[in-house]
């Protein structure tokens, strides 16, 4: 589905991805895990274009994104949930939903109704800010303005991160749910072990702005947790 040939990145002359090689698998769940800082965030902005890379490509489907514009990307049919979610706090949760309506097609600007079936929280508060939701509420909210554009590849930036245990297990649902039933690619980034376990079919270890191990979930050992995990 999507292949990263040989990306270097570059914060000014802080080299921060270093000829770095991934192979994301169609139809799979595929987990990005590595420590604090060695480029998860950095890494998934410049498949997004959100960051520009200094060199390699981003082949998206046999089509290498990496010279269009993030918005191209989108348009591909690549859909992003940040990190932070990044909600707009002052916007309702629908006015957030819309702000992906122009990359649908003309004469199909609507949100679609799946969306709220898999989050009717969203329906319900539809009018509220986006602010006045809870933390879980909003990580709904943005894997709903995600899901409008009706990507293929879905990518999550720690979907879990700051969200109370009993929403997590649903976020994980939900994940798992968008991969199995309705055949979404899917790549996040988590630092939960179980989590990773539980909604990962393929891993993706990453160490200081290089990939460094990847495989099966069951291939993750308790070595390489050792060696590029545990803090
Ligand atoms: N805007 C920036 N300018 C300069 N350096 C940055 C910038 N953003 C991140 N970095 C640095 O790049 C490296 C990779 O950061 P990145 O956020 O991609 O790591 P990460 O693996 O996602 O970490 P975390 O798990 O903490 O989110 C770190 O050393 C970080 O300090």
């Amino acid at each position: 589905m999507l292949a990263i040939k040989g990306i270097n990145q570059f914060y000014g002359e802080s080299h921060t991805l270093w000829d770095l090689d991934m192979q994301i698998p169609k139809g799979k769940c595929t987990v990005l895990m590595g420590r604090n800082g060695v480029g998860k965030t950095t890494l998934l902005q410049c498949v997004m274009g959100l960051l520009p890379i200094k060199s390699g490509e981003i082949v998206l489907q046999g089509k290498d994104i990496a010279p269009l514009s993030a918005e191209s990307r989108a348009r591909h049919g690549v859909g992003y949930v940040p990190q932070g979610r990044q909600i707009f706090s002052t916007l309702t949760v629908e006015e957030n939903l819309q702000i992906g309506l122009p990359i649908r097609a003309k004469g199909d600007r609507k949100i679609p109704a799946f969306i709220y079936q898999l989050f009717p929280v969203l329906k319900e508060m539809l009018h509220r800010r986006g602010g006045d939701l809870s933390g879980g509420q909003q990580q709904q909210l943005a894997i709903g303005r995600a899901l409008v554009i009706n990507p293929e590849l879905l990518i999550l930036d720690e979907p879990t991160e700051g969200i109370q245990p009993n929403i997590v297990q649903e976020i994980g649902d939900i994940i798992r749910k968008l991969n199995q039933e309705l055949g979404l690619t899917v790549l996040l980034v988590e630092q939960k072990l179980p989590f990773a376990r539980k909604v990962g079919d393929h891993f993706c270890l990453l160490d200081r702005g290089r990939a460094v191990a990847n495989g099966d979930m069951a291939m993750l050992t308790d070595d390489l947790i050792k060696e590029y995990l545990t803090v």
